[in-house]
């Protein structure tokens, strides 16, 4: 699946917000969208979902101009937004086309994905944070879709929970090698887990620059060469205070 945006752009109540956003995601590429709090990411991630259909630009997908591709997109929140009357297998299976047997064996087979074989039966409440957010995973996979949007998916996590499900994030990737698109604001996971990032800043967001990581998979968290990247992306953001401590001195 081949994701391209050309100068999308959007605007609320005449203020715009998002400005000249473009790039293009190779199939099975890992794309994340960092960038400061208000910049517009999650706009970018819901009209690229087809969620939010006013923006400005052109989104293409396999060369298609479309507006509406939330069959072909799997969407995972900050929250896992379940059904708290429906089961585990339910909430996966929810909205699902098929027979009752299909949607079923499908489900099952999603949940195992997320480790979450033999928890079918159980509701919401019974879940801790980690497992609710595996079966938001398991729910958005289910459907095969080509491209995954993550917005924050692991921000509400504890700090061990949150590296369990990157990794499961990366088992999940080489296993559908799906396109991913992350939306985050933590720059150690954008560095383990993408193949390039894209930093976005201001107000309007603009698109400041676009930095692959050339690093085999698996990663090492906190090596070298990831805190290298690490640095260039606090750059970008102005947030690498020994650099502006740096340009002080030298200003
Ligand atoms: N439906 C809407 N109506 C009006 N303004 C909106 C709407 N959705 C988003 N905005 C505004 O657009 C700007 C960008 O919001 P967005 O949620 O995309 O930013 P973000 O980079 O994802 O932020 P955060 O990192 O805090 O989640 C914000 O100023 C927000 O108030």
């Amino acid at each position: 699946m081949n994701l391209n945006l050309q100068d999308v752009g959007r605007t609320f109540d005449g203020r715009e917000v998002v400005r000249n956003v473009s790039f293009t995601a190779e199939p099975g590429e890992i794309i994340g969208l960092l960038g400061t709090s208000g910049c517009g990411k999650s706009t970018i991630l819901r009209a690229i979902s087809g969620l939010d259909d006013a923006y400005d630009g052109r989104i293409e997908i396999n060369g298609n101009v479309s507006r509406k591709v939330e069959d072909t997109t799997g969407f995972i929140f900050q929250e896992p937004r379940l059904m708290p009357w429906l089961t585990v297998l339910e909430n996966v299976t929810f909205g699902l086309k098929g027979s009752r047997d299909q949607r079923e064996a499908a489900g099952k087979r999603y949940l195992e994905s997320v480790g979450l074989g033999g928890s079918e039966a159980l509701y919401p409440r019974a879940l801790s944070g980690g497992m609710a957010q595996r079966v938001a995973i398991a729910r958005a996979l289910v459907t095969s879709p080509e491209i995954l949007l993550l917005d924050e998916p692991f921000s509400a996590l504890d700090a061990f929970t949150k590296m369990q499900l990157q990794d499961l994030l990366m088992e999940i990737w080489r296993e559908y090698r799906t396109t991913i698109i992350l939306v985050t604001h933590d720059i150690d996971e954008a560095t383990y887990l993408c193949d390039r990032i894209i930093t976005l800043r201001g107000q309007p967001g603009e698109m400041d620059r676009v930095i692959s990581i050339e690093q085999e998979r698996p990663r090492e968290r906190g090596s070298r060469q990831l805190a290298e990247y690490k640095k260039e992306i606090l750059d970008s953001l102005d947030l690498n205070q020994s650099t502006q401590y740096e340009q002080r001195i030298n200003s």
